[in-house]
């Protein structure tokens, strides 16, 4: 078996058949007039029921990519390969009235920025019993009272579903998001960085409020940011993902405590200071930033950042291998790490 192909739970010989969303040797690239840009370059992943995964990495690393290539929600430029499990079925070979049925009901996604979710124009109430209606056998006012009830859940009051958009304020649309999202109570939800726009008291209890959401209902989640310290909160394995690729996988408090890789190590801000700090950015003592996808240089693509790379690192692309009990490392310089610290 190739490293790269399958890691997670199912690296270490776990049964599958539990998996509510399991990624096998993801590839995205998009067709642009410069050429092709590989924004997904052979991602696994598996993620159990009930399961809360966190995928961290900056921006541009590919996580946007992988979160709508889940539910089919790529441009057309976009070229994928691989498979994307749901449930045991591959989303990949749905057809269109099959992936209208799976999302909401069996998968939805939250993005960031509750307005581009949102019908500015249509009264909250209403966009949240449109999944319901669209997907069950319930009347009006059914869907009414479970709107009244999915409101409450996420901490707003009934009288709501009168509003527009535009009368709630930037956590109450987003907790109108997450009501949609649960709307139809899906096995899955992808939350793509689901409080960026929100001020840093409400994101906190927006990512909360998610977290005991889905653990209420056993959903299981798939939550994408740049922050490893809020994934690190809110799931309990984290994935680290740079130029396309995972760079580490494991549970969460021991990646966000311990990061094997030294990306990891520069997301969980202990990355030692390296370079003119002046000129530093990004993550705590990183300098630069990720590669250009289209661009990507030889070897391991965090070699030009990285301060332990030696020049094997420059050669091959470092293999995803085990790094400890059910955690996995993409770094052939792993052990030199606790040197370099
Ligand atoms: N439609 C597109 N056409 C061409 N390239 C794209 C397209 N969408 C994304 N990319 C490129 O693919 C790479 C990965 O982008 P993606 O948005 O998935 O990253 P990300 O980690 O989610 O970053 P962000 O948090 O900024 O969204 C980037 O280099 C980006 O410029």
């Amino acid at each position: 078996m190739n490293a790269s192909t399958v890691i997670g739970p199912a690296a270490a010989g776990e049964p599958t058949g539990t998996d509510v969303l399991r990624l096998e040797d993801l590839h995205v690239s998009y067709r642009t007039a410069g050429g092709a840009v590989p924004a997904v370059r052979g991602v696994s992943l598996a993620l159990p029921a009930g399961g809360r995964l966190g995928l961290a990495g900056e921006s541009g690393c590919g996580k946007s990519t992988l979160a709508s290539a889940v539910l089919r929600l790529l441009p057309r430029s976009a070229e994928v390969g691989g498979r994307i499990l749901l449930e045991g079925e591959d989303v990949r070979e749905m057809g269109w009235g099959r992936l209208r049925a799976v999302r909401w009901a069996r998968a939805s996604i939250v993005f960031q920025g509750a307005m581009h979710s949102l019908n500015p124009v249509r009264r909250v109430g209403d966009q949240i019993a449109e999944p319901i209606l669209l997907h069950e056998k319930v009347g009006r006012a059914e869907a009414d009272r479970r709107v009244a009830r999915l409101l409450d859940q996420v901490g707003l009051v009934a009288a709501r579903a009168g509003a527009y958009p535009h009368e709630l304020s930037g956590g109450q649309r987003q907790r109108v998001v997450i009501a949609m999202a649960l709307a139809c109570s899906p096995r899955l939800i992808v939350a793509d960085e689901p409080t960026t726009a929100l001020d840093v008291m409400i994101q906190a209890q927006i990512l909360r409020l998610i977290g005991e959401l889905v653990a209420e209902h056993g959903i299981s989640l798939l939550m994408i940011s740049h922050d490893l310290a809020v994934l690190a909160e809110n799931c309990d394995r984290l994935a680290v993902m740079y130029a396309g690729r995972i760079a580490e996988e494991g549970p969460a408090d021991q990646v966000f405590a311990a990061a094997r890789h030294p990306y990891g190590r520069a997301l969980a801000g202990a990355f030692p200071r390296i370079g003119d700090p002046a000129s530093r950015h990004g993550p705590r003592g990183l300098p630069g930033d990720p590669p250009d996808p289209a661009h990507l240089p030889a070897g391991c693509a965090f070699a030009p950042r990285c301060p332990i790379a030696a020049d094997a690192c420059r050669e091959a692309e470092p293999p995803l291998i085990a790094a400890g009990e059910q955690r996995l490392a993409a770094c052939i310089r792993m052990d030199a790490w606790q040197e370099a610290k």
